[in-house]
């Protein structure tokens, strides 16, 4: 694992924008794992700057996203189609035929979860998957469990997401209670993954996953078993973490 520690929420979004950015120019056809949530809003902001000021194409890449609310349209302004359209995918060049989000109206969330995952095989595998970090260790939409669900799956949100992310919403009672997400071993298949956290309250998650054992009641502890992953924290997110000697740590 390797630990990048910034002083900043700016800081770390320009660096992960880095990785995503050196990915397409070094590969016109790379396939893309996205997140959503708060996090990579400005990881998003500065790739559509950069790509408004350099001469970078999206044409030919390939995108997933990691997960989707069941029961909303592409149109609801809190389904993670908007939020890809509203904050990436309008600004930027791709071929609309090539991003790939789960489908939460779906009539059959069994075929579509089979799907999802035969596209990504068929893809050959994302190539670099960003994560965010939810308060309680869940990556994607995979919330703690008594067992890791290995593939892409239909999955109960848990209370305290369905609070947090209520954010968002007009009322709690309109938040989803079920979505659709990557499983582990999907997101376990990327050969490169890139994890940005930022704010203390994702500090307790951060260090459980760092150097926690390795629990399906923390998600993302799974993470420690990937063998090409690189976590992208604030001063806030960090301050939990106590032994990191063993890991290679640049902190600047
Ligand atoms: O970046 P935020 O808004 O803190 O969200 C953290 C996590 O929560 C989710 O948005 C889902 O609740 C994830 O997609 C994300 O990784």
């Amino acid at each position: 694992m390797e630990v990048i520690i910034k002083n900043s929420y700016q800081e770390i979004s320009s660096l992960a924008a880095g990785y995503l950015l050196n990915t397409v120019k070094n590969k016109e056809n790379a396939v893309l794992g996205l997140p959503t949530g708060s996090t990579p809003l400005e990881m998003y902001k500065i790739v559509v700057n950069e790509y408004k000021k350099n001469n970078i194409s999206f044409k030919n890449i390939k995108t997933f996203n990691l997960d989707e609310y069941i029961g909303l349209n592409k149109t609801d302004k809190n389904s993670y189609y908007f939020f890809m359209e509203k904050n990436l995918f309008s600004h930027i060049d791709i071929n609309w035929a090539n991003i790939n989000i789960p489908n939460g109206m779906t009539s059959s969330i069994e075929s579509e979860c089979l799907n999802y995952e035969n596209k990504i095989k068929k893809a050959g595998f994302i190539d670099i998957l960003f994560l965010g970090i939810g308060k309680n260790g869940h990556i994607g939409f995979n919330e703690p469990a008594e067992y890791f669900e290995p593939h892409t799956h239909e999955v109960k949100l848990h209370q305290n997401t369905i609070n947090i992310n209520s954010r968002f919403f007009n009322k709690i009672e309109d938040v989803p209670k079920k979505a659709i997400t990557m499983g582990i071993k999907t997101i376990l298949s990327a050969k490169k993954i890139v994890l940005i956290a930022a704010g203390s309250s994702k500090a307790e998650a951060i260090s459980k996953t760092i150097s926690g054992k390795i629990d399906p009641r923390l998600p993302a502890s799974i993470l420690q078993l990937h063998n090409n992953i690189t976590i992208l924290l604030d001063n806030e997110a960090a301050e939990n973490i106590k032994d990191y000697n063993f890991l290679k740590v640049g902190c600047l």
